[in-house]
């Protein structure tokens, strides 16, 4: 199975359960790692047949300008689907983490993975 994978991504957006969380950004850290449909890219050389990842970061980016979740765990679902569907990709799995929001906890958050059904 090959990977297409993006490390560290950092997005702010609104996100959580709290009022406060409804009206001020957080940066959210995402790894994501996304199972390609096909190896053809590797052997012709074009990105037609490649998975760009340039247009999943752009996707992403537009999900999280227009929607606010207040789980993480609902994000990473939406991300998810959205990869599954929009990229027809097989299978992927995606950690989303808040940085520092609660004392001497660093990082906190989910990871899921999820196929095609
Ligand atoms: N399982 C989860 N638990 C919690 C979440 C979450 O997204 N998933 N979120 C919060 C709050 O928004 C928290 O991040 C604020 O400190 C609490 N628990």
């Amino acid at each position: 199975m090959d990977i297409i994978f993006l490390k560290e991504f950092r997005i702010k957006t609104l996100i959580g359960i709290y009022p406060w969380e409804r009206k001020i950004p957080q940066t959210i850290e995402l790894n994501i790692e996304i199972a390609l449909p096909s190896r053809q890219a590797g052997m012709s050389d074009r990105i037609e047949d490649a998975l760009d990842y340039s247009q999943v970061v752009h996707r992403i980016n537009a999900i999280l300008d227009q929607q606010h979740f207040s789980l993480l765990e609902a994000l990473t679902e939406n991300i998810a689907q959205m990869i599954l569907i929009e990229f027809d990709s097989p299978w992927v799995k995606i950690s989303a983490a808040k940085l520092d929001v609660i004392p001497g906890v660093k990082q906190l958050g989910i990871c899921i993975e999820r196929s095609q059904s």
